[in-house]
């Protein structure tokens, strides 16, 4: 069974994506756009460890292998994980627009269980555009990349600008991410330049 609310089908506007000109070749590895995110980030001991890379058009390829930790029932993996690997591969279609956008919206179905030790094969792709709003489309696939899907989600982002997460996020955390600067130049690598 599956639907899907209103507010993920694209207005009469909607425009399809472009692909930003300086974004990554297809193939191209995106790196993590926040070394502590529980997403992607390589310094979160805790995190899902997600790589994703360009893919055509304004899509990407990410791989998430399902741990122990994952668990909700035995010996499967937790639908609220698999919810945040799909947000996650969505998250980095950013990369192709270079703008930086946040979940609005996260509608997932789950098609089939996930076992522990399961690699599960992320795509998604940008579908149209409507001033801000940001929508999207991706699944998860089994037993390899052409695998049957398990898992698939429809989201719509929000841009926002980097004012977004100075003014929201603990001071402690922005001031080091402001610190650094290997994390300044990845957040600038999400904005168009003016
Ligand atoms: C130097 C320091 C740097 C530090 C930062 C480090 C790195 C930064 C770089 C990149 C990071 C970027 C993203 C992270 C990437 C991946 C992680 C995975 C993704 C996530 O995990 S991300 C976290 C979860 N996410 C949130 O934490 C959002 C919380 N939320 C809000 O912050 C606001 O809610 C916001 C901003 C979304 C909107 O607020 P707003 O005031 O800007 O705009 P407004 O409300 O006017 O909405 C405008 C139009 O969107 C429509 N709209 C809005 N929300 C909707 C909904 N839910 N359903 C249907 N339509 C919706 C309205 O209906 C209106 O539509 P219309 O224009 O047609 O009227």
């Amino acid at each position: 069974m599956s639907g899907t609310s209103s507010t993920l089908h694209p207005p009469a506007d909607a425009v399809p994506p472009v692909r930003h000109p300086d974004a990554p070749a297809p193939g191209e590895p995106l790196g993590a756009h926040y070394d502590q995110c529980f997403g992607c980030g390589g310094g979160q001991p805790h995190g899902l460890h997600i790589e994703a890379r360009a893919g055509e058009g304004v899509s990407v390829t990410a791989a998430f292998t399902v741990r122990p930790v994952h668990q909700g029932a035995p010996g499967l993996a937790h639908g609220g994980v698999l919810a945040t690997a799909l947000d996650e591969t969505l998250g980095a279609l950013s990369w192709l627009l270079r703008t930086i956008a946040v979940t609005g919206r996260l509608e997932t179905d789950y098609v089939r269980p996930v076992p522990v030790g399961t690699t599960l094969h992320l795509e998604a792709e940008v579908t149209a555009v409507a001033g801000r709003k940001v929508y999207s489309t991706a699944t998860g696939r089994i037993g390899g990349p052409d695998g049957p899907v398990a898992v698939r989600a429809k989201a719509l982002f929000i841009e926002v600008k980097i004012d977004h997460f100075v003014d929201h996020g603990r001071e402690e955390e922005i001031q080091a991410a402001m610190d650094d600067p290997d994390q300044v130049r990845r957040a600038r690598a999400f904005e168009v330049n003016p």
